[in-house]
């Protein structure tokens, strides 16, 4: 096993992303990364720059806003549209599925089993085409501050991913981040409240249903209580748990990533259920936290298969798509 990869949970690889960050062993990173990308569209980093210390306080902050009363949190209202996606969802308002855009098929799978999660989301202070939805300050003042903090962190561990995931495509390594120069990301926190197990066990809610991640590619945090599942190559429908592990950083590509890359890499169809082993107490499944961060390239972009992605014999399978029109329609089919 070479030095760089750690390990793996269930064929998702472990990957220490020092050496690239450094540049001792670029390649070998960029491989590795490519490597699990393309077998399962899931990757584990650790020391990928992101430090603990900031991690674990966006928790906290992320605990301390969703503690706050209903109506406190109302303050900072998700638009009714899911295309101005910013701000605060309460349970059962956004209902994440695989489908793109038939308003009642939506409608009766909310109606059917809602999505037991509520949701803070935001974006860069500029984006006028989505601006953010804040509470105001003096109801929890330093939110916006912290959460911006860490919005520009992860936006430097996106760019050296991307520049990871282009070294070893063996293309020129800053072409996906010159995609990415209008950092049209989002940043949300997501919080699953303790729920009675049997009504998980019976679908009668759910965390979040499969379904795969819109974008480039998404950096995911989540606490110790785990429950995230992914999608097993080569067996549609069936799922394995990709466990919570200390330190690291989960990073999934998205479709974006699968369309460039001309389906050489996936964009796994991922969900959240009742964790395994978890401690059910008076029949209650513990909460859960997490914090994904959606890397896009700028909506005024248009995402086609990258140059030595396609020939002849292997032609592109997917025809170019405007980001903006990408993405919004399936925003849209999740409110
Ligand atoms: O909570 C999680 O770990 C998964 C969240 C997720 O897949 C999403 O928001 O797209
Ligand atoms: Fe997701």
């Amino acid at each position: 096993m070479s030095s760089v990869l750690l390990g793996d949970a269930h064929g998702i690889s472990v990957v220490d992303f020092k050496p690239f960050l450094d540049g001792s062993a670029k390649q070998d990173v960029a491989k590795a990364i490519l490597d699990s990308f393309k077998r399962i569209g899931f990757v584990y980093l650790v020391n990928h720059g992101i430090p603990p210390e900031k991690s674990k306080a966006m928790f906290e902050w992320s605990k301390r806003f969703f503690a706050l009363p209903e109506e406190k949190k109302l303050l900072a209202p998700h638009p009714p549209s899911g295309t101005h996606h910013r701000g605060y969802s309460a349970p059962g308002v956004e209902k994440v599925t695989q489908v793109y855009d038939n308003k009642e098929l939506i409608a009766n799978a909310r109606a059917k089993a809602p999505d037991v999660k509520e949701s803070f989301e935001c974006g860069w202070a500029e984006n006028v085409g989505m601006p953010n939805i804040w509470l105001p300050e003096d109801v929890l003042p330093g939110f916006r501050e912290a959460c911006m903090d860490f919005y520009w962190t992860c936006h430097e561990t996106e760019l050296q991913i991307l520049r990871a995931v282009t070294v070893a495509l063996g293309i020129s390594e800053d072409y996906l981040v010159k995609y990415h120069h209008a950092h049209d990301n989002q940043l949300r926190l997501l919080h699953y409240p303790s729920v009675p197990a049997k009504d998980l066990e019976e679908e009668k809610i759910t965390r979040i249903d499969a379904h795969s991640d819109f974008a480039s590619i998404t950096l995911l945090l989540q606490d110790h209580v785990g429950g995230l599942e992914v999608e097993i190559p080569g067996k549609p429908g069936e799922f394995m748990s990709a466990p919570p592990i200390d330190g690291a950083l989960i990073v999934n590509a998205g479709d974006f990533m699968m369309r460039w890359s001309n389906d050489v890499i996936k964009s796994t169809m991922h969900r959240v259920r009742a964790p395994p082993n978890a401690k059910v107490v008076d029949g209650m499944i513990p909460p859960r936290y997490s914090i994904p961060y959606f890397c896009c390239p700028e909506f005024s972009e248009v995402v086609k298969c990258l140059p030595g992605t396609f020939s002849d014999e292997n032609p592109a399978k997917y025809e170019p798509i405007s980001v903006q029109q990408y993405i919004l329609q399936r925003l849209a089919a999740t409110y």
